[in-house]
């Protein structure tokens, strides 16, 4: 089986600073993949790489055997690669079922979504939980709500891709149950690049988990592998994960 995403030797320099380091990078087809890894490791910059947010100072990005290096952000939505962005990117004044709406006709005009835009909304809003909210203005929801719209949002671009910015943030336990149940769903369909900060989480989702450290992979493994790495330990899970 050959990678759905690969990097190769990507690297991020903000002025003195290398957020990005060399990382050589893959994700097999239809694979839950968490990367994690202290605040300021580069979780955020490397996923802006890879869906066009930030053009890499050097390295390649290839997605399903294309080197999509150059291409622009909008062109790798067509191609299906969907970011969820870590600052809520709803459009607060519109309805819940309009911001969807806004994703779907977008996959419509792409000729990726060729049912009526009524079943494409309701679709990703069933899936996310949200169908009885599709009234709420999208601003007057709970920040929880709203994160589960930019995933809804997501899912109507149809995408092989999926990539989850701290998807969990501020939803409560009972939040998390049903979007970790969502996530194994929608990798029945997509690939899934899930940066995340709770560890139960990643260790109950994550097929393959890799760790960043200053901008380099630390580690990569099964999630009993990482939990079991000594460095991993030292940097990070001993001070997160019980
Ligand atoms: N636009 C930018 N200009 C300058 N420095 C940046 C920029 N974006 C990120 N950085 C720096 O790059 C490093 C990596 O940041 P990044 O946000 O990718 O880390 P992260 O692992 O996602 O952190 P967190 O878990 O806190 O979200 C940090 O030192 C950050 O300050």
């Amino acid at each position: 089986m050959t990678p759905l995403l690969t990097t190769t030797g990507l690297k991020k320099v903000f002025g003195g600073l290398t957020a990005v380091d060399a990382v050589d990078f893959a994700v097999m087809p239809g694979e839950i993949r968490a990367v994690i890894g202290p605040n300021g490791a580069g979780k955020t910059t490397f996923v802006s790489l890879i869906c066009g947010r930030l053009p890499p100072s050097s390295g390649e990005i290839r997605f399903d055997g294309r080197d999509i290096t150059g291409l622009p952000a909008h062109r790798r939505v067509r191609l299906g690669i969907a970011y969820t962005f870590q600052i809520t990117s709803v459009f607060a004044n519109l309805s819940v079922y309009d911001n969807v709406a806004l994703a779907v006709q977008r996959t419509a005009a792409d000729r990726r979504w060729t049912g009526s835009l009524r079943d494409g909304v309701m679709s990703a809003l069933s899936r996310t939980g949200l169908a009885g909210r599709a009234q709420e203005r999208a601003g007057a929801l709970a920040y929880g709500h709203q994160r589960l719209l930019e995933v809804a949002m997501g899912l109507a671009l149809r995408p092989r891709l999926l990539i989850l910015d701290e998807p969990t943030q501020g939803l409560s336990d009972g939040e998390i149950e049903s979007f970790t149940d969502l996530v194994r769903e929608i990798a029945q369909d997509a690939t899934v690049l899930l940066i995340e900060h709770n560890m139960p989480v990643v260790m109950a989702l994550a097929h393959r988990i890799t760790v960043l450290d200053a901008g380099k992979v630390l580690a990569e493994g099964s999630p009993e592998e990482i939990r079991a790495n000594a460095a991993v330990q030292a940097a990070y899970l001993g001070a997160t994960a019980a």
